[in-house]
């Protein structure tokens, strides 16, 4: 509302000036040049005086729009009538510095906002990330959990043709006799085993001493691979059972797990020396 009287006055002082400059004896087309550049400078401040919220700039332009003004009634009236007629040219040239100086810092403020801004967006991103890694794996081991095995089950299930269960044997034993931070270290030690064997990312710790892994191919023979797995915790007595279920399109995650599970547990109560602790 208020940049529609602004409008109304530029406009008005321009037809006024313009009136006064065409009544001259000798009309001068370099006076109509600088009212034409009065105005536009006029009604450009009007309009940027909505949006920009810095007063030193509007300012500055300001001062440059009287240079102009007073540019143009230099051509109607002498000096010695007007003696600021003498400042117009300083008028236009300071409100043009000023108006580079402004601009040039209210870029540098919004770089600097800009920047601010990019680096609390990595900062997020990086706490995002780490949140859902986090909530997708299991803190000792920094595999994959429970969770994150069932929602990556169709996918490496579509890839892979095998799913082996693995459970630890008398862990509880070496937990107890080694402290839990022995016990801490069998784990990391199995899962990196796993992953040496598996690859990472199809590796998932379903809590406590349980794992599951995805394979392209049958173990040739499980007793070789449980050997590898347990080779660097030999002096702690601890064993691992292995069960293997084929992935069949026609049964759930659960049903393919539950035969893994169960192919585990009689791999446990089947095998002919068991790893029992040592006293
Ligand atoms: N150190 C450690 N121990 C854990 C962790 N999670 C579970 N456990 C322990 O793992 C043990 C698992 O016990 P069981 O399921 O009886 O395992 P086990 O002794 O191997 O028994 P079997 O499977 O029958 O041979 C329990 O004592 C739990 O306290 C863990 O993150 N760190």
């Amino acid at each position: 509302m208020k940049s529609r009287y602004f409008y109304i006055f530029i406009l008005t002082v321009t037809l006024c000036l313009a009136v006064l400059l065409l009544n001259r004896p000798d009309i001068d087309l370099d006076a109509f040049e600088e009212l034409f550049w009065f105005t536009c400078t006029g009604l450009l401040i009007g309009y940027g005086a909505q949006y920009v919220s810095n007063r030193f700039l509007i300012l500055a332009w300001g001062m440059y729009c009287v240079g102009l003004f007073l540019d143009v009634l230099d051509d109607i009236l002498t000096k010695d009538t007007l003696p600021i007629l003498v400042a117009d040219t300083s008028l236009k040239k300071i409100g043009l510095i000023l108006t580079c100086i402004v601009l040039y810092n209210v870029i540098h403020h919004e770089r600097k906002i800009i920047n601010k801004l990019n680096s609390e967006i990595n900062r997020r991103k990086k706490l995002e990330n780490r949140l859902n890694f986090e909530a997708n794996h299991d803190h000792l081991t920094q595999l994959g959990n429970r969770k994150s095995c069932f929602e990556n089950f169709a996918t490496l299930s579509s890839k892979y043709p095998y799913l082996l269960y693995f459970d630890l044997d008398n862990f509880k034993h070496a937990n107890d006799k080694y402290g839990h931070q022995t016990g801490d270290e069998v784990l990391i030690s199995i899962s990196n085993a796993l992953q040496t064997e598996f690859g990472a990312d199809n590796c998932f710790r379903l809590g406590g001493d349980e794992f599951v892994a995805f394979s392209q191919v049958l173990p040739e023979n499980i007793d070789t691979l449980r050997n590898r797995l347990v080779e660097q915790i030999f002096e702690f007595d601890v064993g691992v059972s292995i069960g293997i279920a084929k992935i069949t399109p026609n049964e759930s995650p659960d049903e393919i797990m539950h035969r893994a599970d169960s192919n585990m547990y009689s791999d446990k109560s089947h095998k002919i020396i068991r790893q029992t602790p040592r006293t």
